[in-house]
């Protein structure tokens, strides 16, 4: 089975939302951006959401000690990382950590190796924005490395494309953010569009 992860809730209605769609893992952002969520909101989305589901913090080179005192106040169990994060900074949280990579081509799997242990998230690149961008990169360079690494297949993943991606890819999860939004603002309609198309998928074979 698929899992799946909802990224950049900032509200607490709508990652319930989420979560009752059948969402495997809600996403929120510290990092600058503009789904940044404050971590007083995102302590309330946690302690909202039904167990069993995962509570991710996305932080860009963010310190160590800003990390842990936002895991701290939040509870979450999953921490993503976004920058140039190296595999002994990871490894000092003993939340499990999904390293993310920006692919811009076959070049960038390099930077793989040091993080065999670590479940990594391949997002596609573009100059200045360090995810949520909207952008598909070519999935052949993930189907290369999705049997020798615990992959989550991200970048401009929609309900349009998610088959097509999991078919090419086959990845251990999908990532969605830009996908299931209108207007720049989460759209409960469209996540859960977006889980049941991989659902029906996944229990009856059709699209
Ligand atoms: O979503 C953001 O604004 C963001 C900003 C900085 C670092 C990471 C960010 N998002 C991380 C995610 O997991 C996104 O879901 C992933 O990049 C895919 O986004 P999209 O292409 O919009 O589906």
């Amino acid at each position: 089975m698929i899992r799946i992860k909802i990224c950049g809730l900032q509200d607490i209605a709508t990652a319930l939302e989420a979560a009752e769609a059948g969402a495997d893992a809600i996403g929120m952002v510290f990092a600058p951006s503009k789904r940044q969520v404050q971590p007083t909101i995102a302590r309330e989305i946690c302690q909202a959401l039904p167990p069993f589901v995962s509570k991710v913090g996305v932080f860009v080179d963010a310190k160590e000690g800003l990390v842990k005192e936002i895991v701290a106040m939040c509870g979450l169990d999953t921490l993503q990382f976004h920058g140039q994060e190296t595999a002994d900074y990871c490894s000092q949280f003993p939340q499990t950590v999904i390293k993310a990579f920006q692919m811009k081509d076959q070049g960038s799997l390099a930077k793989l190796s040091g993080f065999r242990n670590y479940t990594l998230l391949l997002d596609s690149y573009s100059a200045g924005q360090m995810g949520g961008t909207g952008h598909v990169f070519p999935w052949e360079i993930a189907r290369k490395v999705s049997q020798e690494y615990r992959i989550i297949l991200a970048g401009g993943l929609s309900t349009d494309n998610v088959l097509a991606a999991i078919r090419a890819v086959q990845p251990f999860a999908v990532d969605v953010s830009s996908g299931v939004e209108s207007n720049g603002v989460k759209d409960s309609k469209k996540i859960k569009e977006f889980i049941t198309t991989i659902r029906r998928w996944e229990y009856h074979g059709s699209d």
